[in-house]
């Protein structure tokens, strides 16, 4: 598995207005999509194109488009939703699955409530988006899902990561073509699992719940 922890000063500075608490909804969300598009710039790096032969006003040239079949970007409801929009801009023509996933908040075990996926990934290469990766419970089972249905990479995009939850799914995946994309890796999980210091829970803070 490769992790990749984005260094960037305008992401930390994003990062940092993101966790505060006094940070609204409307806030939250417009910051958690200026971080993804930042993220997927390096998300995207390894994305498969092919050569194309164009006709500039100058003269013929060659340069590449996105190969087929095309990318597929999975949110994973609810929290992951709010980085479609930031993930679809740099990538307009990704197709776009979903998997609505909710972690008990006693057991920590992650459940499928709902999946929209193609059958077939053969050959996909293919982009989750959740927010936190905190046990990584959820983050594994939505990556067994695509390579279960023949899914030849997947990367995921996060904002924030515990040391606890990347060591999890760096076990569950090895050998796999895995990569991990990350705004900042915290200190721990706490004993809710919860992130520390973290930004609180990323659904209730896009969706207005607190
Ligand atoms: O790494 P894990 O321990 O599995 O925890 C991370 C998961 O928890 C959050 O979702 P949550 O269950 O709160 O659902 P929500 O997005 O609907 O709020 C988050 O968006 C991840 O999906
Ligand atoms: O810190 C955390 C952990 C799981 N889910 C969240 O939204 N935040
Ligand atoms: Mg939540």
């Amino acid at each position: 598995m490769r992790v990749h922890v984005a260094d960037h000063p305008l992401i930390t500075h994003k990062l940092t207005v993101l966790r505060n608490k006094e940070t609204a909804s409307p806030t939250f969300r417009a910051l958690t999509e200026e971080l993804v598009t930042l993220l997927a710039y390096e998300a995207t790096r390894n994305v498969r194109v092919d050569p194309i032969d164009i006709v500039t006003p100058v003269g013929p040239t060659t340069g590449v488009t996105i190969s087929q079949p095309r990318p597929l970007v999975v949110p994973i409801l609810r929290a992951g939703l709010g980085m479609l929009e930031g993930m679809v801009k740099l990538v307009p023509t990704a197709e776009v699955g979903f998997l609505g996933m909710v972690r008990d908040e006693e057991t920590l075990q992650p459940t499928t409530y709902a999946e929209r996926l193609p059958d077939d990934l053969s050959n996909r290469q293919c982009f989750v988006l959740d927010p936190m990766l905190a046990t990584g419970g959820s983050l594994i089972a939505a990556i067994e899902y695509l390579l279960e249905r023949g899914a030849q990479d997947v990367t995921a995009v996060c904002i924030l990561a515990a040391p606890e939850g990347l060591e999890a799914v760096k076990a569950a995946t090895e050998g796999r073509d895995v990569t991990i994309v990350l705004g900042a890796v915290d200190e721990r999980l706490d004993e809710n699992g919860y992130i520390v210091p973290g930004l609180g829970d990323a659904g209730d803070r896009l969706y207005g719940t607190v």
